[in-house]
């Protein structure tokens, strides 16, 4: 079966398919459900008054569910949509239950006015959700206490309605049990504050998962896109004097290009820097631009080095990725303090669980790769206790057409490994498994870090003689709709990034 290796906690986050067509909600929750059934007595009890009194209506009216929020005054409230300002509500009942969440109502009294910003974003987000469906709606999240523990925190939201025809008002509930020291990461000295670390809604998952794996949250940002397709992303809590990630891959697809994603990052750089952060580190799983990286033609562009003279214009501090097509090129193009991450020892135990006790050779698909082959190569003799061959193929590249026959290296009766940073329309992989096999390798595996996958790669992939394609989680995968299937093996690299963010934040860290 493929699965996610490395991250404990991915079946944390569940998200129902209301929530996934709502990519900007998965930032803030745990958990959303659309058909709640809460296990909680006190919000089933809620969630079932507020259904008797539906009935046959749209909603019911907010005097119907009063006495119940009035009955059960720590877990109930009712809020009504604002009239002076838009997708802002007011508190009609239950401040008690809500205040552990968005403390102190301003003197407006609107939800944007309370005193916690990153519990009242939720709560609006919830209720815009409710008010634009109709129905209700549960969701978990994991939060600060005023006493600086974490807690848990479930809510259910239904929705109301003041003149019968419309949802102008919401009703719900809200549990909150604190989450076991054990559970709750780190401690954080008050000297050292944790990093805030940012993702973009198309990062979310990925981003999630180190920030988990850092025990931390991710720190909320708004995202608002425009008709004409600009956009703007503002961080919801101050980050002045903090040290801020931001973790987004610059690779094209879900309906954003590989320009859209830098351009998003750049300006968030800028904004965090306007906004008095200490210290920017850009977090690109995926560094776009990187294979253009010398001049191949007359005239030829040097677009890595234009990223990063992009990425040190807007005032990033630092700059981590992993796997750049040529790291000497990503390391000099920079001037800022750059980390460059592999994730071979992962692949290296992936592999030798599956290759046993068969003789292999490592291949790399060009001479450019050589000194990735050789690294990993490396790691994979030490995992195994065995010496692993090498190989190599002549490729190039020229107007999209790839030639070059010369085949260096004994894979004969050999498990043939080869490895490359990034597979784009999986043409080059292909040619050289097929190679391979023509040179009578037993069997071929590929290796490659960034699924960039174009348009038809793993159609194609699929129709390879391959065993297993091994890739990370730097680029959002459908693994259980790929043509690979069970060939198609995912090892999540979120805890060496988190582990390198780590570093950052050590005194003597750069
Ligand atoms: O052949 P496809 O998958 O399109 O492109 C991937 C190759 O293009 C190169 O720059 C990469 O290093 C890799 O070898």
């Amino acid at each position: 079966m493929t699965r996610l290796k490395g991250d404990a906690h991915a079946c944390e986050v569940t998200m129902t398919v209301l929530a996934q067509l709502d990519p900007g909600l998965k930032q803030f929750f745990n958990r959303i459900d659309s058909a709640p059934t809460p296990r909680d007595e006190v919000l089933a009890t809620l969630l079932e008054d507020w259904k008797d009194k539906r009935a046959d209506l749209i909603a019911p009216p907010i005097a119907a569910l009063e006495p119940v929020a009035h009955a059960s005054p720590q877990a109930a409230f009712i809020f009504r949509r604002a009239k002076t300002a838009e997708r802002d509500y007011v508190l009609h009942a239950g401040a008690e239950a809500v205040r552990p969440l968005i403390g102190e109502e301003g003197d407006t009294r609107l939800l944007s006015d309370a005193a916690f910003p990153r519990g009242s974003v939720r709560l609006r987000m919830l209720f815009e959700f409710v008010c634009r469906t109709g129905e209700p709606i549960s969701a978990t999240f994991t939060t600060h206490g005023a006493d600086g523990g974490r807690i848990v925190a479930e809510i259910v939201v239904a929705p109301l309605s003041g003149d019968g025809r419309s949802i102008d008002a919401v009703f719900g509930g809200v549990l909150l049990r604190p989450v076991a020291a054990a559970a709750a990461g780190p401690a954080k000295s008050a000297a050292a504050p944790a990093p805030l670390l940012f993702s973009f809604a198309r990062d979310i998952e990925f981003g999630g998962r180190v920030a988990r794996a850092m025990g931390l949250e991710l720190s909320l940002l708004e995202e608002r896109e425009f008709e004409d397709g600009e956009h703007k992303a503002r961080p919801l809590e101050s980050v002045r004097g903090r040290d801020a990630f931001v973790i987004a891959s610059l690779n094209g697809g879900g309906g954003h290009s590989a320009n859209d994603r830098l351009c998003r990052l750049l300006f968030f750089i800028a904004t965090l820097k306007t906004n008095g952060a200490k210290s920017v580190t850009a977090v690109t799983p995926y560094l776009c631009y990187l294979r253009k990286d010398r001049q191949t033609k007359s005239r030829d562009p040097l677009t890595g080095r234009y990223v990063a003279e992009l990425i040190e214009a807007m005032g990033a501090d630092r700059v981590i990725t992993i796997e750049a097509h040529n790291v000497a090129a990503y390391q000099s193009s920079f001037r800022i303090p750059t980390l460059h991450l592999d994730a071979y020892d992962a692949f290296a135990r992936h592999t030798a669980e599956k290759v046993g006790s068969a003789e292999v050779t490592v291949v790399s698909p060009d001479l450019g790769g050589g000194k990735r082959a050789d690294s990993f190569r490396e790691r994979l003799e030490k995992q195994l206790g065995r010496p692993v061959g090498k190989a190599f193929m002549e490729k190039q590249r020229s107007a999209g057409v790839v030639s070059g026959d010369l085949f260096a290296g004994d894979v004969k009766d050999r498990v043939a490994i080869i490895i490359d940073d990034l597979i784009s329309s999986g043409g080059t992989m292909v040619r050289v498994a097929e190679a391979c096999m023509a040179r009578g390798a037993r069997e071929v595996r590929l290796i490659a870090t960034h699924a960039l996958f174009s348009q038809g790669a793993e159609e194609r992939l699929a129709r390879a003689p391959i065993a297993e394609l091994l890739i990370t989680d730097t680029v959002q995968v459908d693994a259980a709709a790929s043509p690979l299937g069970e060939r198609l093996a995912i090892v999540s690299v979120a805890e060496i990034f988190s582990a390198a963010i780590t570093r950052c934040q050590a005194p003597s860290g750069s």
